[in-house]
Formats: C-alpha cells, structure tokens, sequence
C-alpha cells in the first residue's frame, strides 16, 4: 500500500495532465503542463533549443529528446510551442520537456542552460540568397543573444539561423557588449555541409556514407563553403570532373533543397540530423569525452579573418582547438581566396549591424 500522501500526489499529477491550463494564457502553469511525467531528471545536460517549433526544431526537438545525455529540454518559440512541447513530451525517454512561449518567458526558458541551440529565424525560398535572410534573422538573433546573457552567459551556444556567416558575428558582438563573451562558446553549425559531403562523396566512391569523412571549411554559403576533397577519409582521389562536381553539389546543397520544397522552406529534416550530431558532439566534450573534432564556424586564427569554419576540438570548455587547415592543392587554395573575399564582407555586415 501506497502512504496516502504518495497516492495524492500521484493523483494531482495525473489530473493536472487530465485538466490542463491554459498554457499560453498562464504563463507559469504552462510549464507545470508541459512538465514531463519521468521520475526525476536522469544525469546530463540542460539544453534549450530557440525557434523550437518550426522546421526544424520540431525534428530537433525530438531527436533530443532521445538523446541520453540530455536531462532537461526546454523548447521556446514565439508560435506554438504548447502543442510541441506536449507532443514531445510523452515520449518515454528521460529528458524532463519544458515550453516557453513568447519573448516574455525566453529569460525563463534560458535559465541554467548548459548548451542553447538557434534555429530560430526565416528561411529561404527559391530565389533568395542566404544573405537575403539577413534583415529579418539579424534582429531575431540580437534578442535571443540578449537572452542569453542574461540567463546563461556561460551555455555553449549553436547557432543555426542564417546567414550563419553574418550571425555568428552579430552574436559575438552581442556577447561582446555585454562583457560575456567567450570564443570558445558560441559556434556557427555548418554540419550540414560536412554531411553532404559525406553522403555526395560516398555516392560517387561507392562507399558507406558513414565511412566517409570530409572536412568542409571557410563559411555557409555559396563558395564560402569548400570541401577539403584532398583530405577526405578514407583517402582515395577524383578525377578533375568530378572534384568540379562534387564541389558545386556540396556547395548548392542547401539551393537544391529550397528549389525541390518548391516555396515551402529549406533543409530542415536532415539540418534537425546534423544539429544533433553536432550538439551531441558538443556534450560528449562538456561531458570530459577526449579526442572530439567536428567543423564549425568559429572565432579562429587559422586565417587573417575573425571567423572561419574548419576542424576544431570539443571540449569541457567548448571549441578548445582551432585544428589547422592542413596541406590545400591548387584547386583548394583558389576556392580559399574566392572564399575569404565573401566571408570578409559578410562578417563586416553582421559586425557593422551591432555596432551601427
Ligand atoms: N546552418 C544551417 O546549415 C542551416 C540553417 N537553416 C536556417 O535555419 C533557420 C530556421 O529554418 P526553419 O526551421 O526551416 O524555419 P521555420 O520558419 O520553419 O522555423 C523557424 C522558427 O523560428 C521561430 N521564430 C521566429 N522568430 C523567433 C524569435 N524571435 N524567437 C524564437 N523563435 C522565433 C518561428 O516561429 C518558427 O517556428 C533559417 O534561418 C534557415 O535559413 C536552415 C537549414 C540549414
Ligand atoms: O539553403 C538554405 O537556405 C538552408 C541552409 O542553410 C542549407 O540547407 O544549407
């Protein structure tokens, strides 16, 4: 026999789920609701993800919270996020589901984070560059940056929302200002990149996707993103037709997407896939974990410019080592130039944005 004490309180938790408030009329009670049913938060991290219930968060969203290094996940939106969050939150996996709705509940939603996720923000439609996101993400990236320094100046941010060569900047700057910033932290996610490469290599090799690895460096953009073909793992080599092709593929990977959505958005299942195998990247480092090394945009020396996306080391701390670039043939070293001259000017914008 239960002590009766128990048995109410067991009672109350279930009738809370059977007459649920009114989550985005209280603001409080919303997260009583959303409270996941598990007993207690098993050991790991605290992970927020931001623009939780578009394209791409909803798949993010559930992938984490599968994800058995994650205790808590808190899943903010401005739309939407009460249906999202109770969805999610049945799921019989161990992390404790909290939604937030609205700007006035993203302190809230921040709060003792340990890594924050970005998606937030427009996508592209056929057409558009990356850059034309630029007046719309720009703002919506401030905000939720001035979130974070309010609520976990010290989570490990990545950022996803594009232009991710202009919003990385804008965040620094954010973090900059308000004395927060730490280089380490804060990661423009171009996974994306390096899992179509891998899956576009071993298309032509013959090859288990899995087994293929393939450095992407410089941005994500256009030219700014360039394949490392020269050191792809296993080594193998290609002729000069297909280094051209599989290069304009990796680098249009993300146009090819938005033209066959056809106007209903961009990437999102598999950039939800490739946000997690980077995130959980990023806990297996703040985990101890040795011997961790993604791509990443990130505050680097590897060039003369302050951002560039190459190989860095995960650690306890966030991006530990900026890895060097190793040996680039001729083709490599001319996409680095075309690569460099675009980046400069898209960081300048998103510096220029704060500053202004
Ligand atoms: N880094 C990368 O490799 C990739 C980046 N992206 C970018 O990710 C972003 C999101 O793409 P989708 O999920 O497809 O778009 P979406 O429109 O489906 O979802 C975006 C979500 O952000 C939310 N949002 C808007 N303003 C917000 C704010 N101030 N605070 C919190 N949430 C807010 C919206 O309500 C919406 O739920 C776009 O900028 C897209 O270009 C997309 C694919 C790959
Ligand atoms: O292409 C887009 O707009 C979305 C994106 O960044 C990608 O899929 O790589």
């Amino acid at each position: 026999m239960q002590p009766a004490s128990e048995a109410n309180q067991r009672i109350a938790r279930i009738s809370a789920h059977l007459h649920p408030p009114n989550f985005q009329m209280e603001e409080s009670s919303g997260l009583r609701r959303a409270n996941c049913r598990a007993k207690g938060a098993a050991p790991g991290f605290k992970v927020a993800i931001l623009g939780a219930a578009g394209g791409i968060g909803q798949p993010l969203a559930m992938l984490m919270k599968i994800n058995p290094l994650v205790s808590v996940l808190h899943l903010y939106d401005v739309v939407n996020t009460p249906g999202v969050t109770a969805d999610i939150s049945h799921m019989d996996t161990g992390a404790v589901v909290r939604g937030f709705l609205g700007q006035p509940q993203l302190e809230e939603a921040l709060a003792g984070m340990d890594l924050v996720i970005i998606p937030a923000g427009v996508p592209r439609k056929p057409g558009m560059t990356r850059d034309d996101l630029f007046n719309i993400n720009a703002g919506i990236v401030r905000t939720l940056c001035e979130g974070i320094v309010k609520s976990c100046p010290k989570a490990i941010v990545n950022l996803i929302s594009n232009p991710v060569n202009s919003t990385v900047p804008i965040a620094a700057e954010v973090f900059k200002r308000a004395g927060t910033y730490c280089p380490k932290r804060l990661l423009g996610v171009t996974m994306l990149d390096v899992v179509r490469a891998n899956t576009f290599v071993a298309e032509v090799l013959g090859l288990d996707p899995r087994e293929v690895d393939v450095p992407v460096i410089g941005g994500h953009a256009g030219v700014t993103i360039l394949p490392l073909l020269s050191q792809v793992k296993p080594p193998c080599s290609f002729t000069p037709q297909e280094i051209d092709q599989l290069t304009l593929r990796i680098q249009n990977g993300g146009t090819e997407v938005v033209e066959a959505k056809a106007g209903t958005g961009s990437a999102t299942l598999s950039m939800a896939y490739a946000a997690v195998k980077f995130a959980d990247a990023c806990l297996r480092g703040l985990r101890g974990d040795a011997g961790i090394v993604e791509c990443a945009y990130v505050a680097s020396q590897v060039t003369e410019l302050p951002f560039f996306a190459s190989k860095v080391r995960l650690g306890r701390t966030g991006a530990e080592e900026v890895l060097p670039l190793g040996p680039l043939n001729e083709y490599e070293r001319a996409g680095l130039e075309k690569a460099k001259q675009e980046l400069a000017e898209s960081i300048q914008k998103g510096v220029s944005f704060i500053k202004k």
